[in-house]
């Protein structure tokens, strides 16, 4: 034990960020989260909102408004800064907008001497990362997106719906890009120890033909719910503290984030959502 406490800096206190900053709290995840927002009196307001509630969370913590001087002792930096989708938008129409957003953000949050990793959920969240891991400057490891970690739940929590059984229970993988484009996994889908195929097998009253229509409605998730809600953000905020305890507690996990490609699956200097194992160095001064 070297007494430092962990620090994740959340970019950006709208519905997404806030969402994560809640579930953070609930879940104790770690002992220091500082909010920043280009709208100060949100990110201030949003952090006495939640200081409020810590005598009711798991573990001690502290919340604070901050600046990007409090970066540089970040152990991670979640970005979720930036222009979302309105009806009738696709992720890809925010890239010209959220990507100068992020030049500046990214700027100052490397001014501050920042060396941790970067987490990043801005859409289109293959390209933010990207555009990320460029103004960086880090190495590649250092900076990830959610990638699909949010559609593979949703596959998850759909297809336990349709099949009636705990989604915990089923391992299901969306790979590809968090977009149209995105593709599920289902010849390494699983259902307990069964194979997804040997499942609807074994039990006549499930069909095939269903996983088409589970997985239209995965991949359209975003749209369905943006039409009657204008915004999705507890599912993005629940998969960030997801990747986040892989990170923090160094778990080995494996999660569908987006990883950079050097060659993988065909495919060279892109970020992309792909299954990727978190591992977290840790170095000890000799
Ligand atoms: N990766 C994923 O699976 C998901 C990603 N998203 C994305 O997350 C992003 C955020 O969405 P919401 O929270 O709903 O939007 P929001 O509009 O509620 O919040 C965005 C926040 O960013 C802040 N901001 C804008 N420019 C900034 C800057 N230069 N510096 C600091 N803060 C700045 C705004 O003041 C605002 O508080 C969107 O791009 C959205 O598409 C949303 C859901 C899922
Ligand atoms: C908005 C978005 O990217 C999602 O909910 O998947």
């Amino acid at each position: 034990m070297n007494g430092k406490v962990n620090r994740v800096v959340l970019i950006g206190t709208g519905a997404v960020g806030c969402s994560y900053a809640y579930s953070l709290i609930n879940q104790g995840v770690t002992e220091e989260l500082v909010l920043i927002d280009v709208n100060e009196l949100r990110s201030e307001g949003e952090a006495m909102d939640l200081n409020h509630g810590l005598p009711f969370a798991p573990t001690a913590m502290k919340v604070w408004n901050g600046t990007y001087a409090d970066c540089e002792q970040a152990d991670l930096i979640v970005i979720t800064a930036g222009l979302a989708q309105k009806p009738g938008e696709t992720r890809l129409d925010l890239v010209a907008k959220n990507t100068k957003v992020f030049k500046q953000i990214v700027g100052n949050i490397m001014k501050s001497g920042f060396d941790g990793i970067f987490l990043v959920a801005t859409n289109p969240v293959d390209l933010m990362t990207y555009v990320t891991w460029k103004e960086s400057g880090l190495p590649k490891e250092r900076v990830i997106g959610s990638g699909t970690t949010l559609d593979s739940a949703r596959l998850r929590y759909m297809l336990g719906d349709y099949f009636e059984i705990d989604p915990r229970n089923i391992h299901a993988y969306i790979i590809g890009e968090h977009g149209d484009t995105e593709l599920p996994v289902w010849s390494h889908a699983t259902i307990g120890i069964d194979k997804l195929q040997t499942f609807i097998e074994k039990n006549k009253n499930y069909k095939t033909e269903a996983l088409n229509e589970i997985f239209e409605n995965v991949r359209d998730a975003a749209y369905h719910i943006i039409d009657r809600k204008g915004a999705t953000y507890y599912g993005i905020g629940m998969s960030l503290v997801r990747i986040t305890k892989a990170i923090l507690q160094n778990e080995n996990s494996i999660l569908p984030i987006s990883a950079y490609l050097n060659g993988e699956y065909g495919h060279s200097d892109i970020y992309i959502g792909v299954p990727a194992l978190l591992i977290v160095m840790e170095y000890e001064a000799l």
